[in-house]
């Protein structure tokens, strides 16, 4: 059995190598709603330092402009709505390419959230969160969670099945998505074949980040190494833990593994 630190030197090792990261739960400590969601305040510069050497995404179900906003780092390629949307640095100084196939939902996205927001207006702390494409109906703040979560379930299930997209879960809310086979795994492998990277580490906490570290397993038969990192919570599915390589402990532990990145590949350089 590798200890962390021998793993994560082994990965540091290699050149180029590739860092991508989940924000909420990863780099960010979750928040009651996602506007007071911050970055964790050792992250900022840690990432500024990372990308002289690393080619670094972040990789987020945020819209991009709200995620990068967070962030807040140039020189990073930011990748939003869960692979829809993408952009060579933060998206108010570079173009926001979003992915063609996704652009006939735009409007039966935003029909299907008019149409959640009517048909749920009487649930108490229920807030909608729009996206370019769909979006996500929070139930965080909702003073019976089950309850909500069950309402919203029952509103949506028939009209998302007659609009073309579909439903996912996260932490305390659904989203509305494209019923594409675009997801975190997908732009995680995009972002390896671009950069030719020859190591890649991704570090997620949430049902979603499960596709990013699934798509790390056929990349290691092509000789490039890989770390999947899940960040730990209170909440943390069983099944993402099961595909992780290494655990650390809430962003905390995030927020120190960045640093020994960081420390090892200042090191070498
Ligand atoms: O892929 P991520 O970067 O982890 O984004 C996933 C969703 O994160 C946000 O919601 C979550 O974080 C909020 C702030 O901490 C929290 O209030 C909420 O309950 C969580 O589900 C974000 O608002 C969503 O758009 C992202 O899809």
């Amino acid at each position: 059995m590798h200890t962390l630190e021998a793993q994560v030197q082994s990965l540091c090792k290699r050149s180029p190598l590739g860092l991508l990261f989940d924000i909420d739960g990863v780099l960010s400590p979750i928040a009651p709603t996602p506007a007071e969601a911050y970055l964790h305040p050792a992250v900022r510069p840690l990432l500024e330092e990372a990308r002289k050497w690393a080619h670094i995404a972040i990789v987020t179900g945020r819209a991009i402009e709200s995620g990068a906003a967070m962030v807040n780092v140039e020189g990073l390629t930011y990748i939003g709505a869960h692979g829809l949307e993408w952009s060579d640095g933060l998206p108010t100084q570079h173009t926001v390419q979003v992915v063609s196939e996704a652009l006939p939902f735009v409007e039966p996205g935003n029909r299907l959230m008019e149409r959640a927001e009517s048909a749920l207006a009487d649930q108490p702390g229920i807030l909608f969160e729009r996206k370019r494409i769909g979006g996500a109906i929070h139930y965080r703040l909702s003073p019976d969670p089950e309850q909500a979560r069950e309402r919203i379930l029952s509103a949506l299930k028939d009209l998302v099945e007659e609009s073309g997209l579909r439903l996912s879960e996260g932490k305390r809310m659904f989203e509305i998505r494209p019923a594409l086979a675009i997801n975190k795994g997908k732009a995680l492998t995009w972002f390896v074949e671009r950069f030719a990277v020859q190591g890649a580490l991704f570090a997620g906490d949430d049902r979603t980040d499960i596709d990013a570290m699934l798509a790390l397993k056929p990349l290691r038969t092509q000789g490039i190494e890989t770390l999947a990192v899940a960040v730990q919570h209170h909440d943390t599915l069983p099944e993402l833990l099961e595909q992780a390589d290494i655990v650390v402990q809430e962003v905390d532990g995030m927020a120190e593994l960045l640093r020994t990145i960081v420390e090892l590949l200042s090191r070498q350089a």
